[in-house]
């Protein structure tokens, strides 16, 4: 009899893939068609279509039925034995929605194995484009979920999340509002992952807790519907979603469909689908602690986190291979597809002159900074190309090299400001893991170090989510048994060590990100506040004796303006410059930092040294001609 193997797919925004591993978890297939490129009939850009209106963006969703026609074809032309698959689980891109017409289940049940599925399916949709995690177009159903349930932070503390356009309840609602016709014709709404799992299961397959947890239809705390929720997206929708399951169940065994046309085993296990970071969290093996970083069609960012506070920014998801914990997400929008169109205008589209560009240009960038939102950024809502040189001035443009490295700080630079936002302290000991397609690029990878001064590790593929599909393919398994994944995965390959952060650099990067934060307008907040004091401390004591340091006086100082404009508490304690004590008090800071801000950037952007004046632990600062006069800080508290 052939070595047993378990196979791992993933449905995500630009590619199907799949990965077949054995028992001693090594890597035996990987295959991929690619939407664009392989299926040219569908004339997708990226896998999508972008509507007029900019904001709508789908898929058709017959074209990821024909790639998985195309793929298991290419997988049977290679020879691989389908006999030897015990179990198989997958990933989809989070959020999208697919909508089966009534009748449908019967014609999934009964499709003849003479046939490719596509065929067999090619009248079952109501909505032939499914609406996908790039739309933008639901703002109103978003208004109107929060304003059903209490508000955005009651929405968040139930879901989550606050309401998100690209969120599924908030789509379902779009066609349930703009088109209740063919909502009624809809049966079952399944999202990626599960209309995924359906096709292997030939029966609808239900939603697991993870990916459900990006709909705002989740109460992720008891793991079921929120009644108030579906009340206000649609009608009959609990009957139309299924009952939500762990996601490590065993839905049933495979379609005859794949035995008869593929040679599959009777008894080879369909296990949940997920959401395509929920399995990369298994694929990367997360441990607390780590941060991963998924540099895919989108860029991601997220952890394992045991007490979540949902807030209003970000997403809190049920942990895919834990039940009694939680994953936090933050999701950028404007990840490699904008990387790509910036490698074509200044790289000639090579990756390799883009990371030229990057050897050939120092951390911080010499003070030019920029902000690279082609299409309207999730994280944070911001949209548009912005460039600050180094005398914080707005300039149209930069040289070539400049512009590709100011793309990648900012890149980063954002995910440490939104992670800090969260909560997420960098530590000594923090692993920073990176995957999806952009991680294969080192020079890339080195800008992140560098930003986060912390190491980055990678695994041996890319394709973490369709590699955490096949692990979680084995624990679905013996789940029940309650052998955790971590048990499962224990002999597969440690995380590898790719680079490390560049002696020097985060002097330079520091003030860069606290500019780049404020900047984009991001309103600063009690954690904020903490963060600058551990940047400030940290500098200070670090680099910069004496508070000469461009990065820890600008800390230092945003920390105690900042206290004494919200008028609730005095500074944190200043000694030399060096900051000793953060204050524990919490502090609320709402609005009002328009001049703070200001000052700040002044501060950041100004020589060495620096032309704070301290005394004892008051502190002064020279004025520029023409600008406000600076306030008179009070004492240390
Ligand atoms: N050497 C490279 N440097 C930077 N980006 C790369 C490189 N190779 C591939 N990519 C990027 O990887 C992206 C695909 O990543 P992937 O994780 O497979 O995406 P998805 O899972 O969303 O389909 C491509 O859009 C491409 O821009
Ligand atoms: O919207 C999100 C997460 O909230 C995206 O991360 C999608 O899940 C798409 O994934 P990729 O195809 O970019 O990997």
């Amino acid at each position: 009899m052939a070595a047993p193997c378990y196979l791992g797919w993933d449905f995500s925004t630009q590619q199907l893939k799949v990965i077949a591993i054995d028992e001693q978890l090594r890597v035996i297939y990987e295959d991929n068609v690619h939407f664009d490129k392989d299926l040219p009939e569908f004339k997708t850009q990226g896998g999508v279509y972008i509507h007029s209106d900019r904001l709508t963006v789908t898929s058709p969703v017959l074209m990821w039925v024909k790639a998985l026609d195309m793929i298991l074809e290419k997988m049977k032309s290679s020879g691989f034995n389908f006999s030897q698959i015990r179990a198989l689980s997958g990933a989809g891109q989070q959020h999208g929605s697919v909508y089966w017409k009534k009748g449908s289940s019967q014609i999934l049940k009964n499709a003849s194995p003479e046939l490719p599925l596509h065929q067999s399916l090619k009248d079952c949709f109501s909505v032939s484009d499914s609406p996908i995690w790039m739309d933008s177009s639901t703002a109103s159903q978003c208004r109107e979920l929060e304003k059903a349930v209490g508000g955005a932070q009651h929405l968040a503390r139930v879901t989550g999340s606050r309401a998100y356009e690209r969120f599924t309840g908030n789509q379902i609602a779009k066609i349930y509002s703009q088109n209740p016709e063919v909502y009624k014709q809809t049966e079952r709404i399944s999202l990626v992952s599960s209309f995924a799992a359906s096709l292997f299961l030939g029966t609808y397959a239900p939603i697991d807790y993870s990916d459900g947890s990006g709909m705002n239809l989740l109460q992720i705390w008891e793991k079921a519907w929120s009644k108030s929720c579906l009340d206000a997206c649609a009608p009959g929708l609990e009957e139309r979603l299924g009952c939500p399951v762990p996601s490590h169940s065993v839905l049933g065994p495979i379609s005859p469909y794949y035995s008869q046309r593929y040679g599959f085993s009777p008894d080879c296990k369909v296990v949940a689908f997920t959401g395509d970071n929920p399995a990369s969290l298994a694929g990367m093996r997360l441990q607390e602690g780590d941060i991963a970083i998924s540099l895919g069609t989108s860029d991601t960012l997220f952890l394992w986190i045991q007490e979540p506070t949902p807030a209003l920014e970000g997403h809190i998801l049920c942990n895919p291979v834990d039940s009694q914990t939680y994953m936090a997400l933050l999701c950028f929008k404007n990840g490699s597809l904008m990387r790509e169109r910036i490698r074509d205008d200044c790289a000639s589209g090579s990756w390799d002159e883009f990371s030229k560009a990057l050897s050939s240009t120092v951390a911080g960038n010499s003070g030019n900074l920029g902000f690279y939102f082609d299409v309207m950024e999730i994280t944070p809502e911001a949209v548009g190309i912005h460039r600050f040189n180094r005398d914080n001035q707005k300039v149209s443009r930069f040289p070539k090299e400049v512009e590709i490295r100011a793309l990648i700080e900012g890149q980063f630079m954002a995910k440490r400001i939104h992670a800090e936002k969260l909560g997420y302290k960098v530590l000594p000991r923090t692993r920073i893991l990176a995957t999806g397609g952009a991680s294969h690029n080192k020079k890339i990878l080195q800008v992140l170090s560098d930003v986060f001064n912390a190491p980055v590790f990678t695994i041996d593929t890319a394709n973490s989510a369709c590699l955490g599909s096949a692990y979680r393919a084995i624990h679905g398994l013996v789940a029940e048994r309650n052998v955790s994944l971590a048990d499962v995965v224990k002999l597969a390959p440690e995380p590898r060590l790719a680079v490390t952060p560049t002696p020097g650099a985060e002097e330079h990067l520091i003030s860069q990100t606290g500019v780049w934060s404020l900047r984009c307008g991001i309103h600063l907040t009690s954690v904020d506040i903490s963060v600058c004091c551990h940047m400030g401390s940290f500098s200070n004591h670090r680099r910069a004796p004496r508070g000469r340091g461009v990065s820890g006086c600008c800390s230092s100082y945003l920390l105690a303006d900042v206290y004494n404009s919200s008028g609730l508490m005095n500074t944190g304690v200043l000694e030399d410059g060096i900051l000793l004590k953060k204050q524990s008090k919490p502090c609320r800071v709402t609005e009002g930092l328009g001049p703070e801000m200001d000052l700040l950037l002044r501060l950041s952007l100004c020589p060495d040294p620096c032309p704070l004046s301290l005394h004892g632990s008051e502190w002064s600062i020279p004025l520029e001609q023409g600008k406000e006069p600076v306030k008179k800080l009070g004492n240390a508290g």
